[in-house]
């Protein structure tokens, strides 16, 4: 299901979503038109289907017809050797377009201190700061699993404070499971959070949170006693109870072979295509950034949104300032007469 959802009648899952929210709509008020509709099985026209709330702006979430994708779903994929696609999200409007464009997994990754917060690195977003945007993606994400991250210092201490962290992602960021970094040190954590009821997304390999120990964002596994480690760590992560695990920037043939020696999915970052799935930060990969930022190897750019938005706020300037915007279907109207009322009121103030 590759085609854009948003904006109903393209296409065909378009006509799906269309008529659940006629349906729903049917539900709620029924009518002539509405009942009409569903005995047609026709659309309803969009200016029904896409009635937002006066009281938010984004609107609520339009449904999305794919079924809720869990663990069991992902599973399955994994039997099947069909790849899990992953995609980072950190806000409403991020979280939906992953959604709807058919990511079986959300993940609303500390990345977003870079690329949402503007921070320079990832240590420095506050537990509290994800949790905001945790709950903005949840609202959003209506059919993917979804995966918070957590942050550098709110689980490192003990595996307790490693599951009060957990809770507070599951309970108030509205998320279905956790990630956490880190290898062999970490798995009693890992049994700890698990062994509570919450699915956990290991990450070995290349763990950003500790770009400082690690001489910066290197790829790791690049020799035979280092390949061996992060084996050892994806091991001791999936016997610790992980559903699957994101393997960032490990080269691609020890990636393919740690991912052969698991029995639970490999996520790839900057590994390669032997991976039981990718993952990618949206950001990234949909372009929207100035040109010139540096990107690592591993992105590709599958879209120019920087370009687009620029564009689009460029000419809005220009029709401000020549006056072009607002044109008078922008415009709310007002009867001549009420409007001479006025002027002549207006004379006495
Ligand atoms: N926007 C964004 N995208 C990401 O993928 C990402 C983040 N931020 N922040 C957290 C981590 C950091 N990531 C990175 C960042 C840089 C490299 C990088 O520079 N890699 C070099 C290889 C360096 C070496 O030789 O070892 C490269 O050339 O890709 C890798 C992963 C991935 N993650
Ligand atoms: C890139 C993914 C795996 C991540 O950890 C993040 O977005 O923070």
């Amino acid at each position: 299901m590759s085609s854009p959802l948003v904006g109903s009648s393209l296409g065909r899952a378009g006509l799906f979503s269309a008529r659940r929210s006629a349906s729903r709509i049917a539900h709620a008020r029924p009518s002539a038109l509405t009942s009409r509709a569903r005995a047609l099985s026709m659309p309803m026209p969009t200016t029904c289907q896409m009635r937002n709330s006066s009281h938010s702006p984004m609107g609520a979430a339009p449904s999305n017809p794919r079924k809720k994708v869990t663990l069991g779903t992902l599973n399955s994929l994994y039997r099947k050797g069909d790849p899990i696609t992953v995609m980072t999200a950190h806000d409403f409007p991020s979280g939906h377009v992953a959604d709807h464009a058919g990511m079986e997994v959300v993940l609303v990754g500390d990345s977003l201190a870079m690329v949402a917060l503007g921070m320079v690195d990832t240590s420095e977003v506050a537990l509290e700061e994800m949790l905001l945007h945790c709950r903005s993606v949840a609202r959003a994400t209506q059919s993917a699993f979804t995966v918070g991250d957590l942050p550098m210092g709110s689980y490192e201490i003990s595996p307790e404070q490693a599951l009060g962290t957990a809770i507070r992602v599951i309970k108030e960021g509205r998320m279905q499971a956790i990630k956490l970094e880190g290898g062999q040190e970490m798995a009693p954590t890992i049994r700890k959070i698990t062994t509570a009821g919450i699915p956990v997304l290991g990450h070995v390999g290349l763990t950003p949170q500790r770009q400082n120990a690690l001489g910066g964002f290197r790829v790791q596994g690049k020799t035979s006693e280092s390949a061996l480690k992060i084996l050892r760590d994806a091991l001791a992560v999936q016997e610790a109870g992980c559903f699957a695990m994101v393997l960032e920037a490990v080269p691609a043939e020890v990636a393919a072979l740690i991912t052969r020696k698991l029995s639970v999915p490999t996520i790839g970052i900057g590994a390669g295509a032997g991976c039981s799935g990718q993952v990618l930060v949206q950001t990234d990969m949909v372009g929207n950034f100035p040109p010139g930022r540096f990107l690592p190897k591993f992105v590709k750019r599958y879209g120019d949104v920087w370009s687009e938005s620029k564009r689009a706020i460029e000419a809005y300037r220009d029709e401000v300032k020549s006056r072009q915007y607002p044109a008078p279907e922008h415009t709310y109207p007002i009867s001549g007469e009420e409007f001479e009322a006025f002027s002549k009121a207006v004379e006495d103030v």
